[in-house]
């Protein structure tokens, strides 16, 4: 059954803006959703692909598509029905087991193997079908690939290996080098351009092996098993630079592996192949929050929640919230209702200007105050919707209120309490009963409360105005 945090996060518009986490930093591993323009032409347009090996491969996707499984069929299916597309500027990864048809897809996303049916485009011009020159020319303008074992030339210097894509599209000595030198850079290999690969690390080939594709300047960049050869440290440092690189240049790139944790650091969207079929597609917090069958729940059990999932995935929408014109007496019955001791006070477009608690709230009702100034708190604990949940847990441990989770116009989107970080950690509900959790719990007894609200009663002045409150809600 789906926990109740997830379920909540479905209904919130858990999403500020469309690409959401454009200032991922190095070290966070938040996944991002693509920037989608839906005018836009995809830079991969993929529909109903099927590639079988054997010696009729044509008759295999026959019986597939009448329903025979893969195993029924002769030859090996190494993609069955595969249809996606992928947006410009997008780090799509697909992600699957050995065996699964993740390499077979890639290769015919540059036209290395021949589908046996079905289409692709690159950036709207169909690929499949095309002649060899024709083909080329396509794979030369717009794809470039960087492989596991890098394919450098050992005789040839770093600069002559990162130049070696412009070589191939006949760009002149002097050109070609310049702009090599200038990628050399970016990818951290300056001072190295005039040694051999063999001198290099294993890490540092694979940098060239990036600039290579990098300085050819093409628009998608395929990657398959790119970093799967290196050391966990410098992968880890690859993958980071791979996603500055790729926010800097604006690349499109397919990136190919069967680790599902570098799957869900890099990927926009990942798709999951298990079988030569694509068995999920979406983000990262989708296929961790909301696996498409058992296969995938248990792939994705081991996942580090706490480094995909972030604040916006798992808050809850902020109930315990007044606007900035309700007066004490409306937050103290809005507390009462809820059975918590504070409540949010927002401003116009639900920008957040503090919190009020209950003991403070009394007093002021006590006293006959119009407003919630004298008790308005601006300290209450704030977090980007973007903060992976792992970086939470400091700030939340810090303080007993729930993190505010505050986009950066300042409007408050919701709240966390520590309950709902934890189960959302634990991947279980945070709650055993019908009520939800409005935290925090209430100092002051409901009887006190009520009794205070009544003997403030003015029956003959005009009662603080909830509809004005709603209305600076809205
Ligand atoms: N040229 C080929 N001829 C026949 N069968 C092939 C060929 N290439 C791949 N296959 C088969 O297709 C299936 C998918 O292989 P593929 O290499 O695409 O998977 P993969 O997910 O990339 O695996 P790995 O991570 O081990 O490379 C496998 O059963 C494989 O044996």
């Amino acid at each position: 059954m789906a926990p109740p945090w997830r379920i909540r996060r479905l209904r919130l518009p858990t999403r500020p803006s469309v690409r959401v986490r454009p200032h991922r930093s190095p070290g966070s591993s938040c996944p991002r959703t693509p920037e989608h323009n839906v005018t836009e032409i995809p830079a991969l347009d993929v529909q109903e692909l099927y590639k079988v090996f054997g010696r009729r491969p044509s008759e295999g996707v026959a019986a597939l598509k009448k329903g025979t499984t893969r195993d029924k069929i002769s030859g090996t299916a190494a993609v069955i029905d595969a249809s996606f597309t992928v947006n410009p500027g997008e780090i799509f990864v697909v992600m699957g087991l050995s065996g699964s048809g993740k390499s077979t897809l890639i290769r015919t996303l540059n036209g290395l193997l021949e589908p046996t049916e079905g289409t692709i485009k690159v950036f709207g011009e169909p690929i499949t079908g095309l002649d060899g020159k024709k083909l080329r020319d396509v794979r030369r303008r717009r794809i470039s690939m960087v492989f596991q074992h890098f394919a450098l030339f050992p005789h040839r210097t770093v600069l002559e290996n990162a130049a070696y894509g412009l070589e191939v599209q006949g760009v002149g000595a002097t050109e070609r080098h310049e702009r090599a030198r200038k990628v050399l850079g970016r990818v951290g290999l300056d001072g190295w351009a005039d040694s051999l690969p063999s001198e290099l690390s294993g890490g540092m080939q694979q940098r060239v092996g990036l600039a290579r594709a990098l300085a050819a300047d093409t628009d998608i960049l395929l990657m398959d098993e790119a970093f799967s050869a290196l050391d966990p440290l410098i992968r880890r440092e690859m993958q980071e630079q791979l996603v500055e690189l790729q926010r800097e240049l604006g690349k499109t790139i397919v990136f190919i592996t069967h680790d599902l944790n570098e799957a869900m650091f890099l990927g926009d969207r990942i798709a999951v192949m298990r079988d030569g079929r694509i068995a999920q597609l979406g983000t990262a917090e989708e296929i961790l929050t909301d696996p498409a069958d058992d296969y995938i729940a248990q792939f994705v059990q081991d996942v580090d929640r706490a480094r995909v999932l972030t604040a916006a995935n798992v808050m809850d929408a902020p109930r315990a919230l007044v606007g900035r014109s309700a007066g004490p007496r409306v937050a103290l019955r809005t507390m009462r209702d809820l059975h918590t001791s504070m409540v949010y006070v927002v401003g116009d477009g639900r920008r957040l200007e503090g919190v009020v608690h209950d003991r403070d709230v009394l007093r002021l009702v006590r006293r006959g105050d119009r407003t919630l100034d004298a008790a308005l708190r601006t300290d209450a604990p704030r977090v980007h919707p973007d903060v992976v949940i792992a970086d939470l847990l400091e700030s939340s441990v810090e303080t007993d209120l729930p993190l505010a989770v505050v986009d950066d116009a300042g409007r408050l989107l919701g709240a966390i309490p520590r309950v709902t970080l934890l189960a959302a950690l634990g991947n279980v509900p945070n709650t055993t009963g019908e009520l939800p959790v409005v935290e925090p719990p209430a100092t002051i007894s409901m009887e006190i409360i009520t009794q205070t609200l009544h003997d403030s009663m003015e029956p003959t002045s005009a009662p603080e105005s909830d509809a004005a409150s709603e209305r600076s809600l809205a």
